[in-house]
């Protein structure tokens, strides 16, 4: 198929093509029902059921693209955004709940120097030079630091004597740990982001794909609990499980017996199972959520 001339009356949808954010991106178009076939080493792939081409990129260039209307839609990290300077550019439309980390000035463990005044005039390698450049002009107003640019394993660059301190993303902290570093400063914490273009050319589609998308991240987010409980101690269990709007409550056929059922944020639903049980919830269930609408 001529791929370019089926672009012109498609939203074009950037993807992260490799790296931390790649997986889980898939992993949020495949619960959209977005399905697609990507011809082996081919950047842009076709979605069969909806007007849309995905065009997989850097998440390093995903912003720009977005941002100078290139295309409708992308996913990327904060961070990125940040340091193309696409911050004004771009809508930022939906958190996605994956991709967190933070962006730290890290040293050697066993080195000289603990404080960020320390490194003025000193050497800095990172891959984020505009935001490590514009950090270090607060402590260096001479300009004296030297920061270089490297596009990956910036982590090796103190123990193979090019950096006195490096700026990178940390998030479990193993890999800057391997490296013998510590943090002594955070830049920033970011989040992967879903952002638009200020001049939306397909308006409508685009609100589909958001609302898609924001129903698998809640889905991802959430459970159903149900329980049974007496009317007399129902407003206990339901401070307990508020719901996300409120919880249903329905009537049990049998005296003063109600059913209530509740969204529950995952990561706490063993706990709230355990206050139910405690206030006198019975029958306490807990069911997954496949997909959602708000
Ligand atoms: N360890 C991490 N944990 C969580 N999110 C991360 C991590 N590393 C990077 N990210 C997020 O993913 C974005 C893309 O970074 P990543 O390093 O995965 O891409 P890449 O540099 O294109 O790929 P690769 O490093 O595999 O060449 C970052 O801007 C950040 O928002
Ligand atoms: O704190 P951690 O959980 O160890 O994650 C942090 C690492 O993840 C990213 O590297 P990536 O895997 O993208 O490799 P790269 O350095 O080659 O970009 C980042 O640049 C750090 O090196
Ligand atoms: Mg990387």
């Amino acid at each position: 198929m001529d791929l370019v001339n089926h672009l012109s009356d498609r939203l074009l949808f950037a993807i992260p093509k490799k790296g931390r954010l790649y997986a889980k991106t898939l992993s949020l178009l495949a619960g959209s029902d977005l399905s697609f076939h990507r011809d082996n080493r081919l950047d842009i792939a076709l979605v069969k059921n909806l007007p849309i081409a995905l065009v997989f990129l850097p998440a390093a260039d995903i912003p720009r693209y977005v941002g100078e209307g290139n295309v409708d839609l992308g996913i990327t990290g904060q961070d990125q955004i940040l340091e193309s300077e696409m911050n004004e550019k771009v809508e930022e439309v939906l958190g996605l709940g994956f991709g967190d980390c933070k962006l730290q000035v890290q040293v050697p463990e066993n080195g000289v120097i603990t404080a960020v005044e320390q490194l003025v005039g000193k050497r800095i390698v990172t891959s984020f030079g505009v935001l490590t450049k514009r950090f270090f002009e607060n402590w260096d107003p001479n300009g004296s630091t030297a920061i270089k640019n490297a596009s990956g394993s910036v982590e090796a660059a103190c123990a193979l004597g090019l950096a006195d301190g490096i700026v990178d993303l940390v998030e479990s902290g193993e890999t800057m740990k391997a490296a013998g570093l510590k943090p002594i400063h955070t830049l920033l914490t970011t989040t992967a982001v879903l952002i638009a273009s200020k001049h939306p050319r397909f308006a409508d589609l685009q609100k589909t794909i958001i609302s898609r998308i924001r129903g698998v991240i809640v889905a991802k987010q959430y459970c159903l609990v149900t329980y049974n409980i007496e009317r007399s101690i129902l407003s206990q269990a339901t401070a307990i499980t508020p719901g996300k709007r409120a919880p249903s409550i329905i009537s049990l056929d049998a005296p003063g017996w109600v059913a209530v059922q509740a969204m529950v944020l995952k990561k706490e639903c063993a706990k709230k199972m355990d206050e139910l049980e405690i206030v006198g919830a019975v029958d306490i269930l807990v069911v997954g959520i496949d997909n959602s609408r708000a």
